[in-house]
């Protein structure tokens, strides 16, 4: 039997011991372009390390997940963050965990609002990418370069997430 997890809403401040927020909250931070744009300016901490290491964007475009979702394994970059936007007006399953001494704590999952993207931050534990319809496209801004930037860990016992409130 697995273990289960309700999803919760993802907000700034929930979210913020894992990664930010991507969003038009709120009024823009400046306006732009003779006053026809407004730019939200600056929203994520992008952190790229180790040898070589840039930012890369990449496209995903990845199969959808139904709910309840089973949480076999959960991964992390030691190396780099990455942000995931996604193409689409569609919400998806953002679940990330905790670290307790270096292994995944009880893991959290977030459905976004329709919009919203986020950004993981660096050896953050998480999901693989979890688009919950089609086209599940997203942009992807993460590290590029030399050496190991994936872990995994595989739970003895997966997860069910299923929908909270
Ligand atoms: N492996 C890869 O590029 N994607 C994963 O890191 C993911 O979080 O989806
Ligand atoms: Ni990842």
């Amino acid at each position: 039997m697995a273990r289960g997890i309700l999803t919760e809403p993802l907000t700034r401040d929930a979210f913020a011991p894992f990664g930010d927020v991507i969003e038009t909250s709120g009024d823009p931070t400046m306006i732009i372009n003779q006053g026809k744009c407004g730019r939200y300016h600056d929203l994520a901490a992008l952190d790229m390390a180790g040898a070589n290491a840039r930012a890369g964007i990449s496209l995903f475009l990845s199969e959808k997940r139904t709910l309840p979702y089973l949480l076999e394994m959960v991964e992390r970059h030691p190396l780099g963050s990455q942000a995931f936007l996604p193409m689409t007006q569609a919400a998806f399953l953002v679940i990330v965990c905790p670290d307790d001494n270096g292994k995944p704590g009880h893991p959290r999952a977030f459905i976004t609002e329709p919009g919203q993207g986020i950004n993981l931050h660096r050896n953050i534990w998480h999901g693989v990418l979890t688009p919950l319809s089609d086209p599940g496209l997203f942009s992807v801004v993460d590290r590029i370069g030399d050496g190991d930037n994936l872990e995994e860990f595989r739970f003895e016992e997966p997860y069910e997430v299923v929908r909270g409130s």
